[in-house]
């Protein structure tokens, strides 16, 4: 059915990244679970952006990256070379930093963009039904209902994000990565886009890479905390319930980075 998702659980087993020869992520393994919304959090430079990118094959598209190690959603491997590349990016959807709508193109298509691309036919009655319905789930349908075949390109800083949001639903994925999200909007997007992904929970697994720690409180289930020591590749320093990563965290790192001692 269109615009229907099931959450998926993601599974990264023993990632270790490199540029070149620069190694970045040492062996990092990590539980996402279906439904839930986990925040990666950690100082610049630590890699959660390279691993995010991992999560859904964006990391091989840069020349000099390679990987070892392994991504699994609902149990089946992400990097099976026989599976097309195209596979994973509909299973795995990511939200950039900068919203990236297609400014010239309008609201509704700009939200259906995925489907060519993925390969689903649909009528245009469905189209409606999908336009409406991934809309509805990014929390942008009241305010763009009346305007669809204008430009994407004229909504608001936060409404292209949900726009955004609402592109990657679309395609029905079972993960939504987010790189940032909020960084480039202002206090009321930020909320908006908030709310929406605590209405999404449930509906898809969200991974969400966040420097702002009252946002990872807010949003998250579970947090991962990435640190790279001096010269040294980054890994998990700990990881569980998000309340208790910031309330009680068992490592003393943990705990200063969350009260922003460091970072
Ligand atoms: N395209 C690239 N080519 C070479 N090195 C890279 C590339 N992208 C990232 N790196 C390096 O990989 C390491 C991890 O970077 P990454 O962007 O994943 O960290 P991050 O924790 O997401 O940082 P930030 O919070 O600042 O976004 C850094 O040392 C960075 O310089």
């Amino acid at each position: 059915m269109f615009g229907q998702t099931t959450a998926g659980e993601l599974v990264a087993d023993e990632i270790t990244a490199w540029f070149g020869t620069h190694k970045v992520l040492d062996r990092v393994s990590l539980d996402m679970r279906a439904g839930e919304v986990t925040a990666l959090i950690g100082p610049s430079g630590c890699g959660k952006s390279t691993f995010l990118r991992i999560l859904n094959r964006m990391h091989e598209l840069i020349p000099t990256a390679s990987l070892a190690g392994a991504v699994r959603l609902d149990g089946g491997d992400v990097y099976d070379r026989t599976e097309r590349i195209t596979a994973a990016r509909r299973n795995i959807g990511m939200v950039f930093q900068k919203p990236n709508p297609f400014p010239a193109m309008s609201i509704y298509d700009n939200v259906i963009s995925g489907l060519k691309l993925s390969g689903i036919r649909a009528s245009r009655a469905q189209k409606d039904v999908l336009v409406e319905d991934s809309l509805r789930k990014a929390s942008l349908w009241d305010e763009v209902k009346d305007r669809l075949e204008q430009p994407g390109g004229g909504l608001s800083g936060g409404q292209q994000q949900r726009l955004c949001i609402a592109r990657s639903l679309a395609v029905s994925p079972r993960v939504l990565l987010m790189d940032e999200p909020c960084s480039a909007l202002d206090p009321t997007s930020t909320r908006r886009v908030e709310e929406t992904i605590a209405s999404l929970r449930g509906q898809v697994t969200i991974v969400i890479v966040t420097h702002n720690m009252q946002q990872a409180a807010r949003v998250s289930d579970t947090t991962a905390f990435f640190l790279a020591g001096q010269g040294e590749p980054g890994a998990i320093v700990e990881y569980g319930d998000t309340r208790a990563m910031f309330e009680a965290p068992q490592d003393p790192r943990t705990h200063d980075y969350v009260n922003g001692r460091f970072g």
